[in-house]
């Protein structure tokens, strides 16, 4: 199952950071006055339901996502729209409802329109009960009855909490069917062979291959069947279209690029070789990680970098893996494939890969397994005293897949270090079905020992909060150690596709 998604919508200044931190019963708040700060996405995870079953849902603001251009806030729209739609089971729309109505608020109300997913209106900023009625005018968003809350009076937080319950779809309906295609997102800079790959792609005699268009203007989707199992590349720019306007990796291809992305089941990284890696591959590895992607580095055009004959083929991989690994320092764990697109050698093995990381991603682990791997790791290296206090790890348990999420169950997150974090996720890595993918970790606070017993909550409705109790902000896969985990893939036994050219 995966962990269910409900992300926040809604023009600048209506209250969406504040909105995310409240639910999320954080006190800390990082909310800004100037309205359209740039800053990066935030998610938080919410908890709806107690234990002994405890159910979350991952809340996301999307304000700010990337750049906000001020003379351009409808671009920021078609962000905010994006990412709920390739993302969300539940979309917040959050309006002021101190204000009037503003034209923009009636360009998400019109973007979203066309959206299956359930919407809810929240009107924030209803201070006090009176200002409940200014609401009618929302109405004509055509969303159906708002819902007045306050961020600041912390008014109808449960009222809202248990309407995103009723409204979040059951996740278990929404899980794709097991026939379902995988979906690829080829991307990379530009002249990295990315049409060439999926061109080799359309000729293969045993795929069968349709087109279908993508979601951005000249870019089709490609579906195609490989022993059986059908694939699903996206957003792929001019199929068998050769003539095409070189573009380079500018604002524009890097919001398309990150838009497939967000699509994709497993990225493919494309680089070339001859040509070093640059400061625009490791934008886009960095966004492929911070959407907790599983992703191959595929190192095309290998062919070129066998030319030298008297080079060892394998001496010359570890010498790129570790070009790869010292770039992506952050990424130890994503898997590098070395292929010719030109002439198909390694392209069946690196989608073998690829839906190999899809599978891992979709695994879901015991709570029984996973606190086994747990245990294990916390008697090979305890986590060291903090502030004079020893932290404490109760339990683990798997709230989602794609990404494997898993939530810590600590008696402080803040007494726990970052590296000893990623010592957890190396170790989660290394022992469960999950060696070649990000992984997100979510350590929250609970008193007691036991699972089962009643544990205070960070409710905010009136209850304190102790500050320990907070939710520590979602720890990312980053800092994995340089040559470590590097695996190449070049089998030889998987140049079925070598001679398509020929
Ligand atoms: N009166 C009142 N003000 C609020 C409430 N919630 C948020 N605000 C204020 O509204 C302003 C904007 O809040 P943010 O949470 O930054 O809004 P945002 O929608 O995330 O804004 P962007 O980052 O620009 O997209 C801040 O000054 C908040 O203090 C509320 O319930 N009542
Ligand atoms: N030697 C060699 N050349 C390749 C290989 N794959 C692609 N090329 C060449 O590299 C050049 C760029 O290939 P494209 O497939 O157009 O690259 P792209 O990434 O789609 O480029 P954009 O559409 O500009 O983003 C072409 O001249 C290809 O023939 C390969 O495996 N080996």
């Amino acid at each position: 199952m995966p962990l269910p998604k409900v992300v926040i919508v809604g023009r600048p200044n209506v209250g969406k950071s504040s909105l995310l931190n409240w639910l999320a019963g954080r006190r800390i708040s990082i909310v800004d006055d100037v309205a359209g700060v740039t800053r990066d996405r935030i998610g938080a995870l919410v908890q709806l339901a107690e234990e002994p079953e405890p159910r979350f849902f991952e809340l996301v603001d999307t304000g700010g996502v990337g750049m906000v251009d001020r003379d351009d806030l409808s671009d920021d729209v078609d962000r905010q729209i994006d990412t709920a739609m390739s993302e969300a089971d539940l979309i917040l729309f959050v309006v002021d409802i101190r204000e009037d109505l503003m034209p923009l608020d009636e360009e998400v109300a019109q973007r979203l329109r066309y959206l299956k997913t359930p919407v809810i209106l929240v009107m924030n900023k209803a201070d006090y009960p009176d200002l409940d009625q200014r609401g009618g005018e929302f109405y004509k968003l055509g969303r159906g009855k708002p819902i007045p809350i306050s961020t600041r009076e912390n008014r109808n937080r449960k009222e809202l909490l248990k309407l995103i319950d009723k409204m979040l779809p059951d996740v278990h309906d929404a899980l794709k069917p097991a026939d379902a295609a995988m979906k690829i997102a080829v991307v990379g800079r530009p002249n990295t062979g990315k049409s060439t790959f999926i061109n080799t792609l359309a000729r293969a005699e045993r795929m069968i291959v349709s087109e279908r268009p993508g979601t951005t203007r000249d870019s089709v989707d490609v579906h195609f069947d490989l022993d059986g199992l059908p694939f699903l590349a996206i957003d792929t720019a001019g199929v068998k279209r050769k003539a095409k306007i070189k573009e380079s990796l500018d604002f524009y291809s890097i919001h398309r690029a990150e838009r497939s992305v967000r699509r994709a089941d497993v990225v493919l990284m494309f680089l070339d070789p001859t040509q070093g890696i640059t400061r625009l591959d490791k934008q886009l590895a960095d966004y492929v990680a911070k959407e907790y992607k599983p992703c191959i580095f595929t190192i095309n055009k290998w062919d070129l970098m066998l030319a030298d004959r008297d080079d060892p083929s394998q001496a010359n991989m570890a010498r790129f893996a570790n070009v790869v690994q010292h770039a992506f320092r952050n990424m130890s764990y994503m898997p590098l494939a070395f292929i010719t697109a030109q002439t198909g050698k390694n392209v069946k093995a690196v989608l073998n890969l690829a839906q190999s990381l899809f599978k891992q991603a979709n695994r879901r682990i015991s709570t029984g397994t996973l606190n086994r791997v747990l245990r294990e790791a916390v008697a090979a290296h305890a986590p060291a005293m903090r502030e004079n206090r020893a932290p404490r790890i109760y339990y683990a348990t798997q709230v989602g897949t794609a990404p494997p999420t898993i939530v810590l169950f600590v008696n402080s997150p803040r007494l726990f270090e970052g590296t000893y974090q990623r010592y957890l996720l190396n170790t989660f890595r290394e022992k469960l079905p999950f060696r070649d993918i990000p992984i997100k970790l979510y350590l929250r606070a609970r008193k007691q020992a036991e699972p089962g017993s009643p544990r205070p909550r960070a409710d905010g409705d009136g209850a304190a909060v102790d500050p320990d109790d907070l939710d520590l902000d979602v720890m990312g896969d980053e800092g994995g150690h340089p040559g470590q985990g590097v695996r190449y893939l070049d089998h030889e036994v998987n140049e079925l596709l070598s001679d398509l050219d020929g």
